[in-house]
């Protein structure tokens, strides 16, 4: 690896190659962002309707230097910064088509699940840094929760961009790659268990009584407040857990039969699987 100071020009220039759930998520974060120290940002993406709806969804942002390419070599050919968001399967294929068109010193930021530093950086030209990370959905609403690390040759000034980078996604924390399969597997994966459990909670109100329109309304207020009240400053979630539950009440009962059933067990069991199935994607 070149272990020379990175190139930085202010502003920089970001491509995002992939333009899905993700790539679209991450493109519409960083072209809403207000900070000088980035410019132009271009996704690639080859779906003619996607690139057109990205466009759409980010019309205020359109004409300050933000565009839709289908080519991602094209896209990357000026880029400072260079987030790699295709399906980890698909990725090898991807950075193998931008052999040639990179600027010397730019950065990649992969947010492909299971794909190491290591594996990314034998696919990338010796003076490319790499930065690994795993977002999530609620990065849609600024509510996500991103853990990032860095490649052999990334350091704390690529972290800091990358940081910078994802102010408009949410809660951004650095962890050794080691924990990225964990990672993966607690908050990458997470939002779909909790719309799994979003969805038996529905299921269960209407089947009580309650019109699906209440019980969801009723649901989803239920996860969000909860999650407020765990994220204020000293709280914890067994103390939290324990304020609802009156001795011989509703909630005890109900903890019981969760419990009976193994609702912490399953839990676990899906993080671990996750995890399992990242570290396989890399494999
Ligand atoms: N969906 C999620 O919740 C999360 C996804 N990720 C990771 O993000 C990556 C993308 O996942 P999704 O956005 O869910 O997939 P997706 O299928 O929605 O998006 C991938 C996009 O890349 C485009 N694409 C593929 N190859 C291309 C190429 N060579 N040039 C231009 N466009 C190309 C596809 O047309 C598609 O629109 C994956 O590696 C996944 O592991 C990470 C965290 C969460
Ligand atoms: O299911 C997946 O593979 C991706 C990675 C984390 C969330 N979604």
């Amino acid at each position: 690896m070149d272990n020379q100071a990175p190139i930085r020009r202010s502003p920089l220039t970001v491509a995002v190659i992939g333009g899905g759930v993700m790539g679209g998520t991450i493109f519409g974060a960083i072209a809403a962002l207000e900070d000088d120290l980035f410019g132009d940002v271009v996704v690639a993406e080859r779906v003619a309707a996607r690139r057109e709806a990205l466009l759409a969804d980010n019309r205020a942002a359109v004409g300050r230097g933000t565009r839709a390419v289908e080519d991602p070599a094209a896209a990357v050919a000026g880029a400072d910064v260079v987030v790699l968001a295709v399906k980890p399967q698909d990725a090898p294929a991807a950075l193998a088509a931008l052999d040639g068109s990179w600027r010397d010193g730019a950065l990649l930021v992969s947010v492909c699940a299971g794909l190491s530093t290591a594996s990314l950086e034998s696919m990338v030209p010796d003076a490319i840094r790499v930065v690994r990370g795993m977002p999530n959905t609620p990065a849609r609403i600024g509510e996500g929760a991103t853990a990032i690390c860095p490649g052999s040759a990334a350091g704390p000034e690529d972290l800091d961009l990358v940081v910078a980078l994802l102010a408009g996604t949410g809660l951004v924390v650095q962890v050794a790659e080691k924990h990225m399969d964990a990672v993966t597997g607690l908050s990458g994966s997470g939002p779909a268990y909790v719309l799994l459990a979003v969805e038996a909670l529905v299921e269960a109100g209407v089947e009580l009584g309650l019109t699906r329109d209440v019980a969801n309304a009723l649901a989803v207020q239920t996860v969000r407040g909860t999650a407020g009240l765990a994220q204020q400053p000293g709280s914890h979630p067994t103390l939290l857990r324990e304020a609802v539950t009156s001795p011989g009440g509703t909630t005890a009962a109900g903890l019981a039969a969760l419990e009976q059933r193994g609702l912490r067990s399953a839990l676990a069991a899906g993080v671990r699987a996750s995890a399992e199935r990242s570290a396989a994607l890399g494999a």
